[in-house]
């Protein structure tokens, strides 16, 4: 895609987002949430099995998804607040880390690159030459050089400890960043993602929009001693997702994949991969999996969840329903309104709902 049709393109997010995948820290546990009756039949039980004994425990369930719900109802305003507020004060250290050149990336990736452009260029020539797979359908290789990595973390090193305001990635990690707010995209990520990652993915991933990509979401996690320091067993609202370790230095931290998210837990046996710094791990989005904590230091990754919209328009990942569609800003979760996606009808109610926080 050029990037004038970027700039017309407009994309979407699903109304699951208001109501499913609520993540419950205390009971490690994914809800959906609709009203408060279908959520007491549905996760009263379980809840109790886990620990939330009391009415009061209940209680405090119940005001978290609240919180939850009214955050993801008020993302876009506070998001577009935080990258004004960036814009307007935040002064890089190193300004050159969001422009992509070819310099910062490892010379066997650019390779690799190469041959998935050429004419012959086969699924099977590629198999040949990446490293033996980690775990099934998860792919290894280096992607930026070591000194790239460096001045990055000591780019987000520096943002983190400027006053500015932070977006965090999502509702499992505590920490990290949200790289749009930090004007990443343009000259980062995206040509990262159109010019050298969806050569690979169309040979890899053709099954399940590896060939598509059109938008994507990208942010940092850190976990660190006394942050966090693992990661729940989750899938991405994603097609295709890299996870490239930036460092620093740690130990422990290694990721565990199971099976795709159909497969009942009893049928699956997990394999763990370890994170090595300047190497991504190229995997599903689909494809469950979970970071097991660190044992010592501070562990940082680029986390890039590639979408596909023909793919997700069908189904959202989300909600495996048809997607209902939610104007959203920049490249929201993905969704373009083709022939056939449900409209949604709740612009007015995300408007005046973000007015009252
Ligand atoms: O901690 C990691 O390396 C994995 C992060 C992850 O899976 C995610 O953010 O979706
Ligand atoms: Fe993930």
């Amino acid at each position: 895609m050029n990037k004038g049709e970027y700039e017309k393109q407009r994309f979407y997010t699903c109304s699951c987002f208001i109501t499913d995948n609520i993540f419950l820290e205390d009971y490690k546990i994914h809800v959906r949430h609709v009203t408060e009756h279908q959520f007491r039949t549905d996760y009263q039980k379980v809840l109790k099995s886990r620990g939330c004994l009391t009415d009061e425990q209940f209680d405090e369930v119940l005001k978290k998804i609240a919180q939850e719900v009214e955050r993801r109802l008020c993302l876009d305003v506070k998001s577009a607040e935080r990258t004004a507020a960036i814009r307007q004060v935040y002064q890089p250290l190193h300004p050159h880390v969001y422009h992509l050149q070819e310099s910062y990336l490892a010379p066997d990736f650019q390779q690799m690159v190469g041959y998935c452009q050429s004419a012959d260029a086969s699924k099977e020539g590629l198999l040949g030459l990446l490293q033996r797979e980690a775990a099934p359908r998860v792919y290894r290789f280096k992607v930026f050089t070591r000194s790239f990595c460096r001045e990055l973390v000591e780019e987000l090193d520096h943002f983190e400890r400027s006053p500015v305001p932070k977006g965090r990635p999502n509702t499992m990690n505590n920490y990290g960043m949200l790289l749009n707010e930090l004007g990443f995209d343009e000259g980062l990520v995206t040509p990262l993602r159109e010019r050298y990652l969806h050569p690979i993915t169309s040979l890899l991933y053709p099954d399940c929009g590896g060939c598509c990509l059109d938008s994507h979401k990208a942010f940092v996690v850190k976990y660190d001693m006394r942050e966090d320091l693992d990661l729940s067993y989750h899938y991405d609202n994603a097609e295709v997702t890299l996870n490239i370790s930036l460092g620093k230095d740690f130990t422990g931290g290694n990721l565990y994949f199971g099976d795709m998210k159909h497969v009942p837990l009893g049928d699956t046996e997990c394999s763990e991969v370890e994170h090595r710094v300047s190497e991504g791990l190229l995997h599903r989005g689909q494809h469950m999996h979970g970071a097991l904590p660190i044992s010592s230091g501070q562990r940082w990754s680029l986390i890039i969840w590639m979408r596909a919209s023909r793919e997700r328009n069908r189904l959202c990942p989300m909600c495996n329903q048809t997607p209902t569609l939610l104007p959203g800003s920049g490249f929201a979760d993905g969704f373009t309104d083709d022939a056939g996606a449900k409209e949604g009808d709740v612009n007015a109610m995300l408007a005046s709902r973000c007015m009252l926080v």
